[in-house]
């Protein structure tokens, strides 16, 4: 088994650098406002300088103007699109990009209609339901809601850290996961440590598969 790992909500240089020594597969940017994550669009075309080959730079969005997202694309080479609201698929595949699609999970059979709503996706990323937050809600949810049937590939996030990766890589078997507040020392302030040992963990579980 192989789970790969995606660092989000990156806002400086050193929590780049740390997550791709480290050897993250993904790296997110945050453009959403609101966010404590978030990056301005010149913010982030510095830090992607600093992202090699072969590691994917992925940028998130909550229900964005399409103008937005483009204005985005124009400065800033991102691998991925994430959208982490109530989008459309139709309006996901607008882009000239390839897209996954975040859904907040609280109850049964969600994940299945996800996988059908978003087939043109190149993932399905399944996060914790909160009444309040799009996302990065250092929460988790039931993870026996995901199904072990998936027609996509499944990226899973909510409050994953260094202490449940193992068990959470381990019973769902998901192509990858996704981190942000269990990596972090404070609110868009990663901690170096903390992604030397999530990453460390997720490598762990796949080496006893
Ligand atoms: O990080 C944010 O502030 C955020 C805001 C709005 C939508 C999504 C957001 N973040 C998404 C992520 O960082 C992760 O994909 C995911 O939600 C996991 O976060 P966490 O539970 O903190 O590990």
């Amino acid at each position: 088994m192989s789970a790969r790992v995606k660092i989000c909500g990156l806002t400086r240089p050193e929590d780049v650098d740390a997550a791709v020594d480290c050897g993250a597969d993904a790296v997110g940017f945050v453009f959403y406002g609101p966010s404590p994550r978030a990056v301005s669009v010149a913010q982030a075309a510095e830090l992607v300088r600093r992202v090699p080959a072969f590691v994917s730079v992925v940028g998130l969005f909550v229900n964005p103007a399409h103008q937005e997202v483009e204005a985005v694309l124009e400065k800033v080479p991102l691998d991925l699109l994430q959208f982490h609201g109530d989008e459309t698929a139709a309006f996901c595949a607008t882009f000239a990009r390839r897209w996954i699609k975040a859904i907040r999970v609280r109850e049964p059979g969600q994940i299945e209609r996800a996988f059908d709503e978003y087939r043109a996706s190149s993932g399905l990323l399944v996060d914790a339901w909160d009444p309040e937050k799009y996302g990065g809600t250092g929460k988790a949810f039931n993870w026996d809601l995901i199904p072990t049937e998936r027609p996509l590939p499944l990226i899973l996030a909510g409050g994953l850290s260094s202490a449940n990766v193992f068990a959470a890589v381990n019973q769902v078997k998901p192509w990858a996961v996704d981190v942000s507040g269990g990596v972090e020392q404070g609110k868009g302030i990663k901690d170096c440590q903390k992604i030397s040992y999530f990453i460390k963990e997720v490598h762990r579980v796949c080496k006893t598969d």
